[in-house]
């Protein structure tokens, strides 16, 4: 671990935009920090569209249009690029370097989700008092509404957590400060301000939100504690969740920052992204993004992930052998589904947050001896020669779900079905950041073309 000074100096490589930040000692909060970072931004955005609006960075193939537009560059994203062998890098930074100089909760180690948001909103390291502060305006935002907490109250407990989220999410548009600036009337020039200040109360309330779902589905009754202003973001999620363990509450943190942002492609961030660019407000656009979570072959796989492996737990045992996961791999190909938690739209190597997450575990014994977690390792030992047999994806690898899950059950968070309200909870982060980003850079609205199949023959000049 550098010292405190030398971090401070440190100077990231910005991946996104070539150029380099240097980290200085501040006391500067978010908004100020935003304040000088944003007219740059809009001076690169204005040079790159008079020097080089003509310019040509890839080819449409018919596969692409046909085939869910993968690898198609078509979207502006800030604060995360994903490069498909090394994974991940927010700013440029890579997860372990991430690690290392993103600040933790006093007496912690892992990374404060508020280090992370700081970072992909500015592009900066923030000082250990500036997260600080930061943590103490999201607390003091945090609670509830109390008609939020009526509808949630109202919902029946066995609507899923997700449909939960995403209605919470929804109803709090009534708070929106864009929406009733916008309906009075306010320059394009003001949007980023007043979007800023939705997407930091919505990140503010998203524990209070998510806490009260798993209350009244897992609960019901206990008493939820206010949100204190002496805890970070996840200090508070875990405390109103119920859980005093130091342990899972920093495994959240570390899980809660880095699903935070995995550029702008993935369907959540894309859907916020698109709704967004209607001037829709950050709550109806995240709540979007929330339901594109929901999905089993995006976020809900860490729920699926779970209920796999207990179900090859339930047939195995718990002493389970190498040859038998193959033989259950296989048996779930046959079936015609897939492997939840392998493959990838982009990477093709490992995801790096699945190797945090393993080092995680490898840190703490008492996790090691976990049968759940030894048995996401041997899926993890023999599952991609098995999916490269297959020869279908074009990942073999894990991905964060493969493990994410695993880790809560140990701890003793077990009901599955929540899993991907934690991601909810996390995704905001780089979903929102890129929401102020488009309102400064002043983004329109997203209006891709689409053809049918006899326009495209009519375009290439296909005979049928
Ligand atoms: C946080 C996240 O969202 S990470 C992703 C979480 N999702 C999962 O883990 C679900 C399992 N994985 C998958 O379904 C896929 O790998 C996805 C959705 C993640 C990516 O999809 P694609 O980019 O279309 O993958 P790819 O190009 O490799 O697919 C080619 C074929 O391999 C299959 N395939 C891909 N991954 C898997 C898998 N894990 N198990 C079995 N088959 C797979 C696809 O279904 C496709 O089959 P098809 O030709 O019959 O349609
Ligand atoms: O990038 C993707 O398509 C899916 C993913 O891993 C994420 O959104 O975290």
């Amino acid at each position: 671990m550098f010292a405190q000074s030398t971090i401070r100096k440190v100077t990231f490589k910005r991946a996104t935009c070539g150029l380099t930040q240097r980290r200085l000692a501040s006391t500067q909060s978010l908004k100020e920090v935003l304040q000088d970072v944003v007219p740059a931004k809009q001076e690169q955005l204005k040079k790159l569209k008079a020097e080089h609006a003509q310019t040509v960075i890839g080819d449409v193939k018919v596969e692409q249009v046909v085939g869910g537009m993968r690898g198609l560059k078509a979207m502006l994203w800030e604060a995360s690029v994903l490069d498909p062998n090394e994974g991940i890098r927010f700013h440029g930074m890579t997860i372990p370097e991430c690690q290392k100089h993103l600040p933790a909760a006093p007496g912690g180690k892992e990374i404060l989700p508020e280090s992370m948001l700081w970072l992909l909103l500015t592009g900066q390291v923030p000082t250990e008092s500036q997260v600080r502060q930061l943590s103490a305006e999201l607390a003091a935002k945090g609670a509830l509404p109390s008609y939020v907490e009526k509808l949630i109250d109202s919902l029946p407990n066995n609507l899923h957590p997700m449909t939960q989220l995403g209605m919470g999410v929804a109803a709090l548009n009534k708070e929106s400060v864009f929406a009733e600036a916008y309906e009075k009337g306010i320059k394009k020039s003001e949007y980023w301000h007043y979007t800023l200040e939705d997407c930091l109360n919505l990140i503010a309330r998203l524990p209070a939100l998510a806490a009260r779902i798993y209350r009244n589905v897992y609960n019901p009754g206990a008493p939820i504690p206010e949100v204190s202003s002496d805890l970070d973001l996840v200090g508070n999620y875990a405390r109103m969740l119920g859980f005093a363990n130091e342990d899972l509450t920093e495994y959240l943190r570390l899980y809660i920052a880095i699903h935070g942002d995995h550029e702008g492609g993935n369907a959540s961030a894309h859907t916020a992204h698109l709704v967004g660019s209607t001037l829709s407000d950050p709550y109806l656009s995240y709540s979007a993004a929330l339901y594109a979570l929901a999905g089993p072959l995006h976020g809900l796989a860490n729920q699926e992930v779970l209920r796999w492996q207990l179900a090859m737990q339930k047939e195995l045992g718990d002493n389970v052998t190498h040859d038998q996961i193959k033989d259950y791999l296989w048996k779930t190909l046959k079936s015609g589904q897939v492997v939840p938690g392998y493959g990838h739209g982009v990477l093709r190597n490992p995801d790096p947050r699945f190797m945090a997450l393993q080092e995680f575990c490898d840190a703490r014994p008492e996790l090691l001896k976990s049968p759940i977690i030894q048995m996401v390792k041997k899926t993890y030992e023999v599952a991609p020669g098995v999916l490269k047999e297959h020869g279908k994806t074009k990942n073999p690898y894990p991905n964060v779900d493969a493990t994410s899950g695993c880790v809560l059950y140990h701890y003793g968070l077990t009901q599955f079905k929540y899993y991907t309200v934690i991601f909810g909870v996390s995704r905001a982060l780089g979903a929102l950041t890129q929401l102020v980003w488009a309102r400064a850079l002043g983004l329109p609205i997203e209006r891709p073309k689409s053809l049918s199949m006899d326009a495209i023959e009519k375009l290439i000049g296909a005979s049928r």
